[in-house]
């Protein structure tokens, strides 16, 4: 069994809700990143979500956009991310790690290439944004080739045809983007969430994590009611951001919320 469905399959018995942060690697200076992955993970998050960074994130709003604009300043590359993924795994063999990003600098290293090197590292899965369930594409042959799962990312527009699609490619868990647009949007409707959650659990039967826009503890806790996982990413993001100037303090604010964080989880899981 992999890492993540090893995960939520622990998590399910005892019926929790996963925390899954979300941050850039390399922000806002290479060092950061393996101390900060360590410290969410024992301040409560079960899976990390960890940002490559590129140089035209589609998907990013303006707060993951800066975060990818100071880790590309001080020069941090798919490789070093890899090899932030090692460092980490030298502590931590059961937390597992998706990387996120876009397919332009793992085209560059070459899909089979990227997909051994994410494996010896120790990642456990990516989603790589902008490549769709449709296109039978190499890279997710290679990435299947080295047992990393594929998070694929269904919306509110996702329609029944779609869901199956990704139901078929998709492993580990999907990613539900609870509002449309970017990241770091508002306006959470969790009953909306709740009724696009059930269409989605009748056509695959995989864990299904929610995320964009929670950006508290009481939102966590309203979609953990609902949701495999909850995902926070420029909540964390925009903490990290406020502490670049004193990054010796971000291990310590950033795990401090991501216990908030899980306290109003497993809080409302078990209500
Ligand atoms: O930032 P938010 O609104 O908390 O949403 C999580 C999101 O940032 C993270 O999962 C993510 C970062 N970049 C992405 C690109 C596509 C999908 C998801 C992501």
């Amino acid at each position: 069994m992999s890492r993540i469905a090893g995960m939520f399959q622990r998590l399910g018995a005892e019926d929790r809700t996963a925390l899954i942060p979300f941050v850039t690697a390399g922000d806002p200076s290479p060092e950061v990143t393996v101390p900060l992955m360590h410290r969410m993970v024992a301040a409560g998050a079960d899976l990390i979500e960890l940002g490559v960074p590129f140089s035209d994130p589609i998907a990013d709003g303006p707060v993951i956009q800066r975060a990818t604009e100071r880790a590309l300043a001080r020069g941090v590359r798919l490789r070093d991310v890899l090899d932030m993924v090692r460092r980490f795994r030298e502590q931590d063999s059961e937390t597992p790690v998706v990387l996120m990003g876009y397919l332009n600098p793992i085209e560059i290293m070459g899909h089979g290439a990227f997909a051994a090197a994410a494996r010896e590292a120790g990642v456990d899965g990516a989603l790589v944004v902008d490549v769709p369930p449709e296109e039978g594409h190499d890279l997710v042959e290679a990435l299947r080739a080295e047992n990393l799962d594929l998070v694929y990312l269904l919306a509110p527009t996702s329609d029944g045809e779609r869901i199956r699609r990704i139901g078929a490619v998709a492993s580990g868990f999907v990613y539900y983007v609870s509002v449309k647009g970017v990241t770091g949007a508002g306006n959470l409707d969790v009953e909306g969430v709740a009724a696009k959650l059930a269409e989605i659990r009748a056509r695959i039967d995989l864990p299904v994590g929610v995320g964009f826009g929670i950006k508290d503890a009481d939102d966590a806790a309203r979609v953990s009611a609902v949701a495999d996982a909850v995902i926070v990413g420029s909540a964390i993001v925009g903490r990290i951001e406020q502490l670049a100037d004193t990054p010796e303090q971000i291990p310590e604010v950033v795990a401090g919320f991501i216990a908030e964080l899980r306290q109003a989880i497993d809080t409302a899981s078990h209500a």
